[in-house]
């Protein structure tokens, strides 16, 4: 049976965003499925993040529309938010004011429609799975601020899987942290992906998220240069500018085989995300 293209979790068509005096996102198209692991890549400044919070309706879109599970993300009151998680890029584990791990999940269940759900044990017992999900259960009384970064983003990601959503966004959930904590992360979001969970990862490079990822869209100066499920991309899919450099060849020996490409080759950063920051 064929499922309505209004119930996916993400459907944006012909995205346009000006932000000052820029077009940050020149005609942006991404369907994303239920059930789908996509990653957003591209260079520094590509739109990224701005693709990201756009479809989250944090910004206005001069043209094109975005619908979150089939409803028009400008009508917020319309978007089923509790089917959505978003996991910010990491905020300094210092920042803000002292709080237990416990409490910076249950300040998940914060909102307009939530004002009395951070209170009780049924909102405690939620905190504790979102907890005990990202191996930080016994954590829960810790203070933040002396998390590492990567127990950091955990916290971030229990705070988001607290109301249980369909769909959840990362943007750039390895930046800054170390090698075991990229591999935890890693079986974090192959766990959640298993379970059902709908992931949209922003990231520089794949690194240790290869094995999670199914789709990768590659932006370029606001633009969607590839969408390409990651097993097309070829053994060598850790060096997207290889990849790409391949495809535009590719595109010019059968112009009209595989999923439109730039004309150009996007100039990604192969260095880690860590080096960028
Ligand atoms: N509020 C703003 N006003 C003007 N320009 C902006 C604004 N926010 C972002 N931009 C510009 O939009 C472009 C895309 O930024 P964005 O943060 O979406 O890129 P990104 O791909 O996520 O990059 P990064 O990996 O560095 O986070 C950049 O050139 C940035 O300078």
């Amino acid at each position: 049976m064929q499922v309505s293209t209004l119930t996916h979790p993400i459907h944006a068509e012909g995205v346009r965003v000006v932000l000052g005096d820029s077009l940050v996102l020149d005609g942006v198209d991404l369907l994303v499925r239920s059930g789908e692991s996509v990653a957003l890549l591209g260079a520094n400044g590509s739109g990224k993040s701005t693709l990201v919070r756009t479809v989250l309706g944090l910004l206005p879109v001069a043209s094109g529309t975005v619908t979150l599970f089939g409803s028009d993300v400008t009508n917020r009151r319309d978007v089923a938010w509790q089917r959505v998680g978003y996991v910010p890029q990491r905020i300094g584990s210092a920042s803000g004011v002292p709080a237990t791990a416990l409490e910076v999940v249950r300040s998940g269940l914060l909102g307009p429609r939530h004002l009395l759900a951070d209170r009780g044990r049924r909102a405690r017992q939620a905190a504790m799975n979102a907890l005990d999900a990202v191996g930080l259960a016994h954590r829960a009384q810790d203070h933040v601020q002396v998390f590492s970064g990567g127990q950091m983003q955990r916290v971030l990601i229990a705070r988001a899987l607290v109301r249980a959503p369909e769909l959840l966004l990362l943007d750039e959930p390895l930046a800054g942290i170390d090698r075991a904590s990229r591999e935890s992360l890693a079986q974090i979001l192959t766990d959640l992906r298993r379970s059902g969970l709908t992931l949209v990862t922003v990231l520089h490079e794949m690194g240790e998220l290869a094995q999670v990822v199914e789709r990768a869209v590659v932006l370029d100066e606001g633009r969607v240069v590839l969408d390409a499920p990651v097993q097309d991309l070829g053994a060598d899919q850790h060096d997207l500018r290889t990849v790409l450099a391949k495809r535009v060849e590719d595109d010019h020996d059968h112009p009209h085989a595989g999923p439109p490409i730039a004309h150009h080759a996007p100039v990604l950063s192969t260095r880690s995300s860590q080096d960028q920051r």
